[in-house]
């Protein structure tokens, strides 16, 4: 009986995860953005890749990243473990599969911190599921100074990164949603009102199904 004293078909079943891609040319704020909108929405899901990178200071393995080497990455590329995966300033980054579909079924959202080509390999492979918001600086200027004030790379590294910002960049329309990250609180609310739109979708709710075939049966 629901709260008003009817009988009727007042269910509910699991919905599917969002799978959140997010991009943008390096140091517009995504892991920054992404950090922080797990913290506020502790159920969902942050999708630690492996890298070939090496560890900048303060990051932990296992938690930002997995780091590993070359040959470890290659053999399992080679063994399908990974979702995805892409060379990014020459080096690789994959996307380990089985959280992923595990929290998708589980009704989990997962939040993807990844570059243009892991979020169209994404979506591609689950269409339904994802949903891509692409960040941008306020302009290069402020990008080149986020890069410099984090102080974790060389300048040889930031310009590497300057130097690829426009090629990044040049991929925003293939994203649903474009976020530009100056006031960092309104950027924040905005990646938050698009998760919390999007779990909403029709698509991922598949007990609708059942849900609307029980109040067409009723009398
Ligand atoms: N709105 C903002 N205003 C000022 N600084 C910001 C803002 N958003 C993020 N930052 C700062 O900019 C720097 C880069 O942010 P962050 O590391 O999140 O970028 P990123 O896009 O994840 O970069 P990368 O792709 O290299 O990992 C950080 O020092 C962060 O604190
Ligand atoms: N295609 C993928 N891109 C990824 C993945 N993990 C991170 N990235 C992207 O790489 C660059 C550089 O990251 P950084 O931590 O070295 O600054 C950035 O654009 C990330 O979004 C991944 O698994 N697949």
């Amino acid at each position: 009986m629901s709260s008003d004293g009817h009988t009727g078909p007042i269910f509910r079943g699991r919905r599917r995860g969002v799978l959140l891609a997010l991009s943008s040319p390096s140091g517009a704020g995504k892991t920054t953005l992404s950090k922080r909108l797990i913290s506020q929405n502790p159920d969902v899901i942050l999708s630690v890749s492996a890298t070939t990178r090496d560890p900048r200071p303060g990051e932990v393995d296992g938690q930002d990243y997995h780091f590993m080497s070359v040959d470890a990455f290659k053999a399992k590329a080679a063994e399908g473990e990974f979702f995805e995966w892409a060379e990014v300033f020459g080096r690789y980054y994959g996307t380990p599969k089985t959280p992923v579909m595990d929290a998708v079924e589980e009704g989990r959202d997962v939040v993807f911190d990844i570059d243009w080509q892991g979020a169209r390999a994404i979506a591609e492979q689950a269409p339904e599921d994802t949903v891509r918001v692409f960040i941008l600086p306020p302009s290069l200027a402020l990008l080149e100074e986020r890069l410099r004030k984090r102080g974790q790379d060389t300048p040889e590294i930031i310009k590497g990164r300057m130097d690829r910002a426009k090629d990044e960049i040049s991929h925003w329309h293939e994203y649903d949603y474009i976020i530009v990250n100056d006031d960092f609180a309104r950027a924040l609310e905005k990646l938050s009102l698009i998760l919390h739109a999007e779990r909403l979708k029709r698509t991922r709710h598949p007990w609708l199904d059942d849900f609307v075939d029980a109040i067409m049966d009723e009398e």
